[in-house]
């Protein structure tokens, strides 16, 4: 799917959306550290077809990472990632960067099938509070399910993809939609702010009475923080490579972090996972679901709504052929007893 999405973008926005930090060293890293992790299944387990549904995220242990400018990638943009996370009865996560407004990814979500379960809203922390606060209310009347905190993005990473096409900037017509101020129409610019701390988050917390999950997180001691400042969920990520060059993988992090919450929130993580092979390894090293980030987008630029709803059918069903062939019944079940080494 990657390789037909780059056929078809314009190769500034392929490059924007395929590309990372720096030298890309953790963006490399994320997708090979999976093919370093080897998995030896258990066999006459009698465990029978496994069964997918993962609470609380969905029918499998899967969630659409939040991504910004889906209209870069199609025309409907995330309505179309909306209806296809509906029909699979997945969560999308809608970025804050999104290029449709977040009523509208709501009533595609909604027109599908309007009991699946509702996305969530990745926010960035704001300096301005006010702000804040009335998009919280605003997402909150959209009828968002939860609230992700991209705390990992104090200062915007440098791409030098990005920087060498002179991709600054969206094109003519399109919008950070949840930016847009209601009563004038202006679209107000996304601040990344290196003064935000923890207060950002007890402040969220007394603001919402949504689920608040932190997305970001690469430090045990942060992970205790999360627990400790009432996260409902953690996600442990490298933002996809595109912020600190020369994080370990993704999946490297997962295990120091899953120690550190011992059970008391779910953790999720993302970062290259391509296969349902590296979605078994990451709930086998204690994760409850992964994000997908880049497949989204290439499912986008594909065929729209149909394009995302392939890559899910893809991945759910090379997900329920891994957990079949490692003797497991369902997701909760992995354990690190089917990794190697
Ligand atoms: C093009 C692009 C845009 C992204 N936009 C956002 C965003 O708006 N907010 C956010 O928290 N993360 C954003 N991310 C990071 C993803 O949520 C996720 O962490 C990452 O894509 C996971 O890695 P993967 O693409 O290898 O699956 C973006 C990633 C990409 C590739
Ligand atoms: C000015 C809004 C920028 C959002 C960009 C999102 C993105 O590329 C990322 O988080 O990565």
């Amino acid at each position: 799917m990657e390789a037909a999405a780059r056929e078809l973008l314009p190769p500034p926005v392929y490059d924007f959306f395929a590309g990372g930090a720096d030298d890309e060293n953790t963006l490399r890293d994320n997708v090979s550290a999976f093919d370093r992790l080897r998995l030896v299944p258990r066999v006459l387990c009698g465990a029978g077809r496994p069964d997918l549904p993962t609470p609380p995220v969905g029918a499998m242990p899967v969630v659409l990472a939040p991504t910004a400018f889906h209209r870069l990638a199609h025309e409907d943009g995330e309505r179309a990632t909306a209806r296809a996370a509906s029909a699979a009865g997945v969560v999308m996560v809608v970025s804050m960067a999104a290029t449709v407004a977040v009523e509208e990814v709501l009533d595609a979500h909604r027109g599908v099938d309007p009991d699946a379960p509702a996305p969530w809203f990745q926010l960035y922390p704001q300096p301005d509070k006010a702000f804040m606060e009335r998009l919280v209310k605003r997402v909150e009347a959209a009828g968002c399910g939860a609230f992700v905190l991209s705390v990992d993005s104090p200062v915007f990473g440098h791409r030098r993809r990005d920087v060498r096409n002179g991709f600054l900037d969206l094109p003519e017509g399109l919008h950070c939609e949840n930016l847009r101020d209601p009563d004038t129409g202006a679209v107000r610019t996304i601040a990344f702010d290196p003064r935000s701390g923890w207060d950002c988050v007890r402040r969220l917390r007394e603001t919402t009475p949504l689920p608040l999950w932190l997305k970001g997180i690469a430090h045990p001691d942060d992970a205790r923080l999360a627990v400790r400042h009432g996260a409902a969920g953690i996600v442990v990520s490298n933002h996809g490579g595109r912020q600190l060059d020369g994080m370990p993988a993704a999946i490297d992090l997962l295990p120091s972090i899953v120690d550190a919450v011992g059970g008391r929130i779910p953790v999720l993580m993302d970062g290259g996972v391509r296969r349902g092979t590296d979605v078994v390894k990451a709930l086998a090293l204690g994760a409850t679901a992964v994000g997908v980030g880049r497949p989204v987008l290439w499912g986008l630029a594909t065929a729209g709504e149909a394009g995302v709803t392939r890559m899910l059918d893809l991945l759910r069903a090379e997900i329920s052929r891994a957990l079949a062939l490692c003797g497991v019944a369902r997701p909760s079940d992995l354990t690190r007893s089917v990794l190697c080494g």
